[in-house]
């Protein structure tokens, strides 16, 4: 039996392009012997893990300390001569390749922005090799659920001014039948909630994610407006379009109590916030609702909560697979953020996916703050069957960009295509 011949890797080109801040970031262009050519850039972070792999910046004049020289160089020199001539079929290899040159626990020779870039860039020229989309080339004929989107549409914490502790609001349209029909939804609601704030004399100008960044009086006002926006656009709130928070809690956690609508609170007085908002609006999921420091209060929250909403760690776990699975043993979340540059490869962000869906734990594909046109999560989401994705307001064209890559996933799909908010309404059995 002949098997057809791999293709080899025979150049790698990193260069810096911007982000959706107008910071530096890097890109990679991988070129294989039989023409295929893959390109991906790397997005950033502003409300990071401590325990995130390394994202090398130059520290120097340019671009206020935020160049990315050294970590094109990384990819032009160091990472180039690591991955050519290696079968790009074996993603693998080529990540193991690429961190055993690296040699640090976190990625801090070569950075983990230098590293993801050749990673995910292979990924695209072997799928463009074998004539597939990506999702397609990563998930074979698994790969074939539309994720149901959280979309970021109120904006707080460090990602805008509105002055709310909370990092994000997130609408969800999971009760559809088909992914675009839940696109449409969200995008309806973001734009009904621009005038329902106009109306109601806020501003509408918006935060890093596209989502608006009112000076609501507190948190609950701004559940408050997103039931109000969901209704006013026609939809039934708690049946068809759902809330979600991430509260990015480490950012207001001093070592020992967080600092909410300007009080100070214990992990328990938190987790009555969080269960009294539970109880009133139709919440399905909070992410990061206690520090990642804060161990005792996610079980807590864990114990309280987990059987309600999905308890989505972000900060706790940061994509990586050994904390990750120490999170599971302690008991903590009961699904995980998948954010690609939190670990640096794409192989090892499989492994943590295939892990969480092992041992009972959802998946969110995550973008971030910081971002840029590349649309891998897309594909990434649909190729591991996650379910689910979160990708910023549906506005701005960093993050529009995924959503519509999911448009034509689905296009692609047709008939196999499959709306994971469709086939698994889980909300409907949970009692509040
Ligand atoms: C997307 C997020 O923000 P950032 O990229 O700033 O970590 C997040 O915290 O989930
Ligand atoms: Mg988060």
């Amino acid at each position: 039996m002949e098997y057809a011949e791999s293709p080899v890797i025979i150049d790698v080109k990193g260069r810096m392009v911007l982000d959706s801040r107008g910071n530096p970031t890097v890109e990679a262009t991988v070129l294989l012997e039989d023409g295929s050519m893959g390109t991906a850039a790397v997005p950033s972070g502003a409300s990071t893990g401590t325990r995130e792999a390394l994202e090398l910046r130059d520290n120097g004049k340019e671009f206020g300390g935020k160049g990315v020289d050294k970590a094109v160089a990384n990819i032009n020199e160091a990472l180039a001569e690591v991955v050519i001539g290696m079968d790009a079929y074996d993603q693998a290899g080529i990540d193991m390749a690429m961190i055993e040159a690296d040699g640090t626990e976190n990625k801090s020779k070569l950075g983990a922005n230098a590293i993801l870039a050749v990673s995910l860039a292979v990924a695209h020229a072997a799928a463009k090799s074998l004539g597939l989309p990506l999702f397609a080339y990563l998930g074979g004929v698994q790969g074939k659920v539309l994720p149901i989107p959280l979309m970021n549409v109120i904006n707080g914490g460090v990602h805008a001014d509105s002055g709310l502790d909370f990092q994000e609001f997130m609408i969800v349209p999971a009760g559809f039948d088909n992914y675009s029909d839940a696109l449409r939804a969200g995008a309806e609601v973001y734009q009904v909630l621009k005038s329902v704030l106009k109306k109601q004399g806020y501003r509408i100008a918006v935060g890093d994610e596209g989502g608006f960044a009112p000076t609501l009086p507190n948190h609950k006002a701004a559940l408050q407006v997103l039931v109000e926006a969901i209704q006013t656009a026609g939809y039934e709130p708690g049946k068809q379009v759902f809330l979600a928070l991430d509260a990015a809690a480490s950012e207001f956690y001093d070592g020992t109590s967080y600092k909410y609508e300007g009080k100070q609170l214990s992990s328990k007085d938190m987790l009555a916030v969080y269960e009294e908002m539970v109880s009133q609006y139709p919440i399905i999921s909070i992410e990061d609702g206690m520090a990642e420091q804060d161990k005792e209060g996610w079980k807590l929250i864990t114990q309280s909560l987990g059987s309600k909403v999905l308890l989505v760690g972000d900060d706790v776990f940061v994509t990586n697979p050994a904390i990750f699975t120490k999170g599971v043993e302690d008991g903590i979340a009961n699904a995980i953020l998948i954010k690609l540059n939190q670990i640096g490869t794409l192989t090892e962000t499989l492994d943590v996916i295939r892990t969480a869906h092992l041992v009972g734990y959802r998946c969110i594909i995550s973008h971030r703050s910081g971002e840029t046109e590349d649309t891998t999560i897309s594909h990434l989401a649909v190729a591991t069957n996650a379910g689910f994705i979160k990708t910023g307001a549906p506005a701005r064209s960093e993050r529009v960009a995924k959503y519509n890559e999911l448009l034509r996933i689905q296009e692609y799909l047709g008939d196999s295509a499959v709306y994971f908010g469709k086939v698994f309404p889980w909300w409907k059995a949970v009692k509040r």
